[in-house]
Parts: structure tokens; C-alpha cells; sequence
């Protein structure tokens, strides 16, 4: 998965970094954004391209721990500003708000310091490193009177609201069960990767979030408006496999769900999340095992295959029950929220920034990630974790203080 994420993000960088889209004129009151953690390896694919293909938004700074980080990022991106340290940042009165990329134990710190600069808000996942902390982010985001979005990017995609909008329609009957599935084979993640800290809120659960946020969205979400809710599952049983070099941070985990739904009828789940897959036959790493749903529907089955990155690739599998014959659907544009917004080449980062950009301006975004919903997504790690004996994650910001 690691490997693949590398590919997505040189593919993305290729794709945007055409003389002719950088040549795009940006608007006169474009939003201008600033990054906290100028040198995460994921900021080219999430932002910085992105950026460069909406019009309504331009990256104006860079921050880094370092100077010297943030002046090279700075030069290879043409930022004109770069900051050596976060704080710095967000002192300058010209940047309107912020994404914030630092590992996920630090999320909920930078969130708070950042709305309370006056900043909005786009926060990578998961949002924070437990519930609670993830509530104290919502709070401040109220008080500050800014916006505060969790950058769930798989669920802005044309093809995420297709599923949606297929397993809600009843055509199908009602949802029974669910499988969801993300993995990264066989140390494909290095050992000092942020994935692997406990203190910076690491952990596959954590990490690979995008397998209980599928689960929740296709189960709970508003059948209508196609949004998430802050629908919570029971957690029925669940385990983690400890990582060898620190058993407070699970390797791998698996949890049953299920969700008691308003209308009394119930949905059992599955998902399994693994940062370090065995391989088949100890050697070959599964690499085809993208992140994947399975909707069990009382008359279908509906299968979203690489969920998490639907603009590199995917597909949507049905299988009648009855005659088991199976169709296939992708979509790269439009789809039920989208309308005509959009291009085949936009990615997930893309449809999101659209949505975060039009929320900032004051226009009705097509898609969003509601507090409810993210605060919900923590408060249910927090739940599997209990269940597993690991334990809830700390707040990073208390453990020294501990
Ligand atoms: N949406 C998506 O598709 C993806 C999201 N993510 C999320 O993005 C975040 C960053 O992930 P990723 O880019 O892989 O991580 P990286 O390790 O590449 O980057 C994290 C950055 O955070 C900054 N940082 C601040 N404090 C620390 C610290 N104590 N230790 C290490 N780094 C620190 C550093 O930037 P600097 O020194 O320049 O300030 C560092 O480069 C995570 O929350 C992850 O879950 C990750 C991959 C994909
Ligand atoms: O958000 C993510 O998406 C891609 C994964 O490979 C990565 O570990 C995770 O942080």
C-alpha cells in the first residue's frame, strides 16, 4: 500500500505539474492557505496539486520545524513564504487557513492552535488521537467561529456517492452485513515511520481509519442527502496484533460491529485493518488488496473496490443474489452530488478542496464530513481499542505532562 501510495503521488505530481495548469490564473480573493508540516510526504498529492488546478486557492506559506525543510519545499512548489517553525505560521495575518499534515497524535494541538490564530482548518485523519480530544477541537472551531474539516478525501469522490446512493435506494432491499478491508503488506512501512508511535498516535486503526469511516458512511449515513452522521456502532468483539517493537500500538486489528439502526433493524460489520500484511506464501505481498467494501444487501451484493483512492482506479461490482450475474460501474466524474463539477482527472484531494473552499466562501459545499461524524469516528476507535485491552489512545500533548 505504501508502495502504491508512492506511485499515486508521483502520478499526481506528474499530472499536475503541467506548464498548463500551473498557469491557471487564481481568483482575487482566492483562499490563502498555509501548510503545518511543510515536508509530510503526503502534502503534494493532498494540497499542493489540488491547489494548483482550483483557481479559488493559493498555498501562500509553508511551515516546517526547520527552515531549511520549509525554504525546500517552498522553492520546489514556488510558495513564496516558508517559516521554520508552525508558530510562525500561523502569526501571519495573511494566511486565511490552514492543512495541517503532522503525525496524528499532534493533529488536535495544531487544530486548536491554528482556530484559535484565526485560521481555517482542513485536518488530516484520523482527526485526533480520541474522541474526547476530537470534541475540544469542535468546541474551539465554534468559539473561533472557523471551520474545522477532517480530510476524509475517499468520501468526496463521485464514485464514493454512487455506492451510497445505490445500497440507500432499497432497490437492493436492506443492508444486512459488511466487510471492510485495508492493508499494507510486509514491511513496506519503515520502522521509524510516525505510523509505528505510539506517543504520536500511531497504530493501524488509527492509520488505515479509512476501513471503520466506509463502514460507517455506507451503514449509517443519511439516506437521502447522502452525508455522513454520527451514526456509532456497538463494539461486539475486537483485537489488535501488538507491533513487535512496542505493544501499545497494534500491527493489526479486527473488530465485529453492529449497528442498531433507528428503524430496529441491525447491520453487522467487519473490518480488518493491517499495517503489516503477511504475504502469500511468505513472499508475494497481496499488493491487489486494495482498500475494498462489501455491502451485503438483502437481494445484492456491492462491492467498492480501492475505495480509498477511486480516482487512481476502481469499480463497483454488483452481484444479484438470484442470478448471480454481476455488473460493473465506474465513476470518475460527476455522480449524484457532483453533478457537472468536476474532471476524470480530479482526485479525491481535488473534489475535497472544491467542497473546503466553497464552505470558507460561504457557499453550500456538495459534500462535507460533519463534526458529528468525525467526533463519532473517534469516539468508536476509542471503543475498539477498550475491546481490544490496548486501550484508548492518549492525548499526545498530556503525556509528558502524565
Ligand atoms: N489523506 C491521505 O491520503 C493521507 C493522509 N495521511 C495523514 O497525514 C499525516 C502525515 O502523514 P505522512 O505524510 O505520511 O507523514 P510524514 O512523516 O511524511 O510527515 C509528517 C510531518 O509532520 C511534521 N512533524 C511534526 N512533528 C513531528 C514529529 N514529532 N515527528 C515526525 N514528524 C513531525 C514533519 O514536518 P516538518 O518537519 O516539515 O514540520 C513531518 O514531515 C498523518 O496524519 C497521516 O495519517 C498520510 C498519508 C495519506
Ligand atoms: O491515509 C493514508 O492513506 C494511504 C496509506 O498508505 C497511509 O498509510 C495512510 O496514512
Amino acid at each position: 500500500m505504501a508502495m502504491v501510495l508512492q506511485l499515486t503521488t508521483f502520478l499526481q505530481q506528474y499530472l499536475y505539474s503541467r506548464p498548463d495548469v500551473k498557469a491557471l490564473d487564481k481568483e482575487h480573493d482566492a483562499v490563502k492557505l498555509g501548510i503545518v508540516g511543510g515536508s509530510a510526504m503526503i502534502n503534494a498529492a493532498a494540497i499542493i496539486h489540488p491547489v494548483e488546478t482550483h483557481p479559488g486557492a493559493k498555498i501562500i506559506a509553508v511551515g516546517s520545524r526547520d527552515i531549511k525543510d520549509a525554504e525546500s519545499v517552498a522553492k520546489k512548489y514556488n510558495i513564496p513564504k516558508a517559516y521554520g517553525s508552525y508558530e510562525e505560521l500561523l502569526a501571519d495575518q495573511d494566511v486565511e487557513a490552514v492543512y495541517i499534515s503532522v503525525p496524528n497524535g499532534l493533529h488536535g494541538e495544531w487544530a486548536i492552535k491554528s482556530l484559535q490564530a484565526g485560521k481555517h482548518v482542513l485536518l488530516e485523519k484520523p482527526f485526533t488521537s480520541n474522541g474526547p480530544e476530537a470534541r475540544r477541537v469542535f468546541e474551539e472551531a465554534d468559539r473561533c467561529g472557523k471551520i474545522c474539516l477532517e480530510a476524509f478525501h475517499w468520501q468526496f469522490h463521485p464514485a464514493s456517492h454512487v455506492v451510497k446512493s445505490l445500497v440507500s435506494s432499497g432497490k437492493f432491499g436492506d443492508i444486512k452485513k459488511t466487510y471492510a478491508r485495508m492493508v499494507t503488506p510486509k514491511n513496506t512501512i519503515p520502522g521509524n515511520d510516525i505510523r509505528w508511535q505510539w506517543a504520536l498516535g500511531g497504530g493501524a486503526l488509527m492509520d488505515e481509519t479509512y476501513a471503520l469511516h466506509s463502514t460507517r458512511y455506507y451503514v449509517g449515513g443519511d439516506s437521502k442527502t447522502l452525508l455522513p452522521t454520527g451514526v456509532k456502532p456497538v463494539v461486539v468483539s475486537a483485537k489488535s496484533k501488538p507491533y513487535s517493537a512496542d505493544k501499545r500500538v497494534d500491527s493489526a486489528s479486527w473488530a465485529d460491529l453492529r449497528f442498531d439502526l433507528e428503524d430496529g433493524k441491525a447491520v453487522e460489520s467487519k473490518i480488518y485493518v493491517d499495517m503489516d500484511q503477511p504475504n502469500l506464501g511468505f513472499i508475494i505481498p497481496k499488493a491487489w488488496q486494495l482498500p475494498a467494501i462489501e455491502i451485503d444487501c438483502e437481494k445484492a451484493t456491492v462491492y467498492y473496490y480501492n475505495f480509498m483512492m477511486p480516482h487512481i482506479y476502481h469499480y463497483i461490482a454488483i452481484t444479484d443474489k438470484i442470478t448471480k450475474h454481476v455488473t460493473y460501474q465506474k465513476h470518475y466524474n460527476y455522480g449524484p452530488k457532483w453533478k457537472d463539477v468536476g474532471d476524470v482527472h480530479w482526485s479525491t484531494y481535488r473534489y475535497q478542496l472544491e467542497a473546503f473552499v466553497d464552505k470558507i466562501k460561504g457557499r453550500e459545499p456538495k459534500h462535507w464530513i460533519i463534526p458529528e461524524d468525525s467526533i463519532a469516528q473517534m469516539e468508536t476507535i476509542d471503543d475498539i481499542y477498550e475491546k481490544t485491552g490496548l486501550g484508548p489512545r492518549p492525548t499526545t500533548s498530556q503525556i509528558s505532562k502524565n
